[in-house]
């Protein structure tokens, strides 16, 4: 990864635009598997091309499936999946955690790897939970990456329990890939509750939409260990084995990616459009709306889409941010500008992410003068004068937006390797200097 550093710039007066979002990196990426596992070709309208989405791409390519991502559209022409392969994972969550059942029904080894950081993602309970399904999997006892899938070209499938309350994604990853199981599969969860409920339901949808046979606990009538108030929220999970529709699918905006541009009408005061929200989606960046309007914001929804309007000073936010744990660095930049008190809980598991968040925000917050302190699951957010310097971003594209929030408002942030944005965002300081200094 190049390493230089961008200066964050200061807005000198309200912000006043809209702002076209690219596509929704988890509804690309579970596009993609579910369009390489299906009975015909599909295409994807609008997809984000993004490190992440492209290294799906390749990865699924490397398995057998044909992925077009020349043009505006992505054409995936599903394939017989074959090894031996080699997967690059890069620091993609959704590609560490959907891609190994994939491998899994391929015929032949699969080798995975990626970045040294994804070395240390929780992985360990999705090779414990494929090998109960009948996949042979080497990871040298490490319970984590780099390990090789044995693919058999078939998987028997069946119940499975598991603790995923260090990622949602290892939830998806089983459903997504489980129409094609022999037996399909019923994934239980038990443990401390399930993060990314909006994720799970994300899943459960697309895989509906292509034909699948979903059912969640809370349908079945399985006592629920999470408290969530969407199906996605249950504990259990059965996936019947069937055929998985090839079909078009349309990616809506990456509303987690809409975070920063929003926060920037709070932080200056103005006014910030995102065109083509969707009126119903699973996207969990929606909950925007609420969270932005408890800390002040007005926010109203019509034809152009979403619009979030600041009105000068805004309050900090106590809120368990389980369900949306992504949208914490942002919240977190916004919590640092705000006129009160902030306190984020249901995040232990972001010390897992991109880098630990929890940490990375405490230590960058608090060397730009601020006052953060981390809690068992969570953060803790006192306003403060903060002054410019250098902010570190750990390979971690949301420390970039984060970064720039910081910047609207306090002069001389510089931003520590941008080009990691990449991951999901690759136009984001463009985007950024566009909205902040208009031609
Ligand atoms: O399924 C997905 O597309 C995602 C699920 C979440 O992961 P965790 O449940 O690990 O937080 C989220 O943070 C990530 O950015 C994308
Ligand atoms: C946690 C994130 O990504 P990943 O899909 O790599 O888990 C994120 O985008 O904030």
């Amino acid at each position: 990864m190049p390493s230089s550093h961008w200066s964050a710039p200061v807005a000198h007066a309200p912000v006043d635009a809209t702002v076209r979002l690219p596509g929704s990196k988890s509804m690309t990426n579970r596009a993609l598997i579910l369009s390489a596992l299906a009975d015909g070709p599909a295409r994807l309208r609008r997809p984000l091309r993004s490190r992440d989405t492209l290294l799906m791409a390749a990865a699924l390519r490397a398995l057998g499936a044909a992925v077009d991502e020349d043009g505006a559209d992505w054409l995936v022409t599903p394939g017989p999946l074959s090894g031996p392969a080699q997967v690059d994972v890069g620091l993609a969550g959704t590609v560490m955690r959907f891609l190994p059942p994939v491998a899994a029904l391929a015929d032949g080894d699969v080798a995975i790897d990626g970045d040294p950081r994804a070395r240390e993602r929780p992985m360990r309970p999705m090779i414990t939970a494929l090998r109960a399904l009948g996949v042979r999997i080497d990871d040298g006892g490490r319970g984590a990456l780099p390990f090789t899938v044995r693919g058999a070209g078939a998987v028997k499938g069946g119940a499975v329990t598991i603790d995923a309350s260090s990622s949602s994604q290892l939830v998806s990853g089983l459903l997504l890939a489980a129409p094609r199981f022999d037996e399909g599969v019923r994934v239980r969860h038990e443990g401390p509750p399930v993060p990314s409920a909006p994720h799970l339901a994300m899943t459960v949808r697309m895989l509906r939409e292509a034909g699948a046979r979903v059912e969640t606990g809370v349908e079945t009538g399985v006592e629920s260990g999470v408290d969530s108030g969407v199906d996605s929220g249950a504990a259990e999970w059965h996936v019947a084995p069937g055929t998985i529709r090839g079909r078009d699918w349309d990616v809506e905006p990456d509303l987690s990616n809409a975070a920063q541009f929003l926060g920037a009408a709070l932080v200056t005061g103005g006014r910030v459009t995102v065109p083509d929200w969707p009126a119903d989606t699973t996207q969990p960046g929606d909950a925007l709306r609420d969270l932005l309007a408890r800390m002040g914001a007005q926010v109203s929804f019509g034809p152009d889409g979403l619009t979030v309007r600041g009105t000068g000073a805004f309050e900090g936010l106590d809120a368990d941010l389980r369900e949306v744990g992504e949208l914490t660095p942002v919240l977190a930049a916004l919590a640092a500008l705000a006129s009160s008190p902030s306190r984020f809980t249901g995040i232990g598991h972001l010390r897992g992410h991109e880098t630990d968040r929890l940490a990375a925000l405490v230590r960058e917050l608090n060397a730009l003068g601020g006052d953060a302190r981390e809690l068992p699951d969570g953060l803790e957010i006192r306003p403060r004068p903060l002054h410019g310097g250098v902010f570190h971003t750990y390979d971690d594209h949301r420390m970039v937006m984060a970064a720039a929030v910081l910047g609207l408002a306090v002069p001389g942030v510089e931003v520590e390797n941008p080009a990691t944005v990449g991951k999901t965002l690759p136009e984001f300081t463009e985007l950024w200097t566009a909205m902040v200094r208009p031609a």
